[in-house]
């Protein structure tokens, strides 16, 4: 059998096959750019475990690992009626979550557009939204008024510092937002006025990151479950650390928190590699981040997830037609406007199995006005190959500094997200980065770390920890730290 390595370079020579020097030249310069090997895997993965601990510690590092206050994983036994919202990159959720017990739960969803210019809306107008959608959700559910407040879990996939599970303080928006008047705020108060100024009956119990509700939700239905990992419009993960393992908690936990205990870690390891030591950031990485609201954050974040993979594109095409290479003599407005490309651009090309690739030729052309040769477009098709592998290769270092911070030999990793649910080839080349980090020599079907498609995490899993967070607070447990 023709292995995964092999089959990508037997179609990278059939592809390239008859191109132009001048165009096969440029391919290869980026390949130079773009390819990640195994060695340099390994590096980026070795300084991504100190840099896990780092952020676990009482000074601090780039990763801010922030602990999420959920304290045991869920028996698959919780049960109860709980609502959930997430406020995604592109789309707010709204759920029902009936926990059935018995590892199983029933839900009914709505989903809302956010509105275009949510990114930089004033602070109300989103808590507004928000508000507004919960009360619609709740009148088509309950047509009858409820008979009493329904407890909501509120997934906030932001950075969000938290002292207690009801409480987040968003350290700084990421993914393009700039809201202001939230930044270094409690943003649970924020919802729970608008909600109670609209006469909603909904109390927010707890307050989770999309990759804690992922890594909940996961456990609740499949034990194996070792970490809740996001690759979608960003990129994140979370995992169950030991107490006794996270020095800056040390004197800040209530009597009842057994230091053998877990405490589920929100890491914000978009952050990793901020200080630049190890990641191969290219030109066009540095350009994406300068021109961004909040340079020097995100650093792997911006190399790798959905929202930046169309704009790396668009960046190297225009600097390609600007030096005159490609799309000779063509107007360049189009191609000229930030984030006109997203990550469909890349995905849609990798997929065009036309023998002209008249797929990405249409794409370049309703998306940019451009006519494309057929050279332009091979070129084309192996730049989104090449951005495509990197950020999946890229992507596990997270997963694999995790499992040797934790020794993990084994476990599922479970994934959600748009790119690892759409983007084509993420699954097998995330595989093949985990081999090589790992020197793996048995066939992908026995690998023993394993990505898995996640449970609807921001979902299930925010009302899990609901139930999970109502469970102990009824027995006088801590939820945040000792009084
Ligand atoms: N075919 C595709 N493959 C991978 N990513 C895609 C594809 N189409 C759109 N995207 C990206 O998906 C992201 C939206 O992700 P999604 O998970 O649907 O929303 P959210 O991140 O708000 O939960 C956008 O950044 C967009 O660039
Ligand atoms: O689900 P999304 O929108 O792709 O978010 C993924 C991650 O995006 C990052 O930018 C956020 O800081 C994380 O909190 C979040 O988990």
């Amino acid at each position: 059998m023709v292995s995964f390595v092999e089959q990508a370079a037997l179609n990278r020579e059939k592809l390239l096959q008859g191109i132009s020097p001048e165009i096969l030249r440029q391919v290869e310069k980026f390949e130079f750019l773009f390819t990640i090997s195994a060695e340099k895997l390994k590096e980026i993965t070795a300084h991504f475990v100190t840099e896990l601990a780092k952020g676990l510690s009482k000074q601090g590092g780039n990763i801010p690992m922030i602990p999420g206050w959920v304290l045991e994983l869920p028996t698959g036994n919780e049960t109860g009626d709980y609502l959930a919202i997430d406020l995604g990159g592109t789309n707010l959720r709204v759920v029902l979550v009936k926990l059935l017990g018995g590892s199983k739960f029933e839900t009914v969803q709505d989903k809302y557009a956010l509105p275009d210019n949510i990114r930089t809306a004033k602070s109300e107008d989103l808590w507004a939204f928000i508000a507004d959608s919960l009360k619609a959700f709740v009148i088509k559910q309950y047509p009858n008024k409820p008979s009493h407040a329904l407890p909501l879990g509120f997934t906030f996939s932001y950075p969000a510092s938290q002292d207690a599970i009801n409480e987040g303080i968003l350290q700084r928006w990421t993914k393009g937002y700039d809201i202001e008047g939230v930044e270094g705020k409690d943003v649970v108060p924020m919802l729970q006025k608008a909600l109670s100024d609209r006469d909603v009956p909904i109390d927010v119990v707890a307050l989770i990151n999309d990759t804690t509700g992922t890594l909940v939700a996961s456990a609740y239905t499949d034990p194996e479950t070792k970490m809740g990992l996001i690759f979608g419009t960003g990129c994140n993960g979370a995992y169950y650390e030991r107490v006794a393992d996270i020095p800056k908690l040390e004197g800040r936990l209530g009597k009842d928190i057994d230091q053998n205990g877990l405490m589920a870690i929100n890491c914000e390891y978009g952050a990793f590699d901020n200080e630049h030591v190890i990641l191969p950031r290219t030109e066009y990485d540095i350009q994406i981040d300068a021109e961004s609201p909040r340079p020097g954050q995100q650093s792997f974040e911006k190399m790798i997830s959905g929202y930046y993979l169309g704009e790396l594109i668009r960046l190297i095409l225009l600097e390609l037609h600007s030096e005159g290479v490609i799309f000779k003599g063509q107007d360049n407005t189009k191609l000229s406007e930030p984030f006109i490309l997203d990550t469909s651009a890349p995905a849609i090309s990798e997929t065009d199995s036309t023998p002209e690739f008249s797929e990405i030729e249409s794409l370049i052309k309703n998306k940019l006005g451009i006519n494309t040769t057929l050279d332009e477009r091979k070129f084309i098709r192996r730049l989104s190959e090449l951005i495509g592998n990197r950020a999946a290769r890229l992507s596990v270092c997270g997963i694999a500094a995790i499992c040797k911070k934790r020794n993990y030999e084994t476990g599922h990793c479970a994934a959600d997200g748009s790119v690892y649910n759409r983007y084509p080839g993420f699954k097998e080349r995330a595989a093949q980065g985990l081999r090589d980090i790992f020197d793996w020599t048995v066939e992908p079907k026995d690998y023993p770390i394993v990505i898995t498609p996640a449970e609807d995490g921001s979902g299930a899993g925010a009302a899990i920890i609901a139930a999970l967070t109502e469970k102990r607070l009824a027995a006088g447990l801590s939820v945040g730290v000792g009084k």
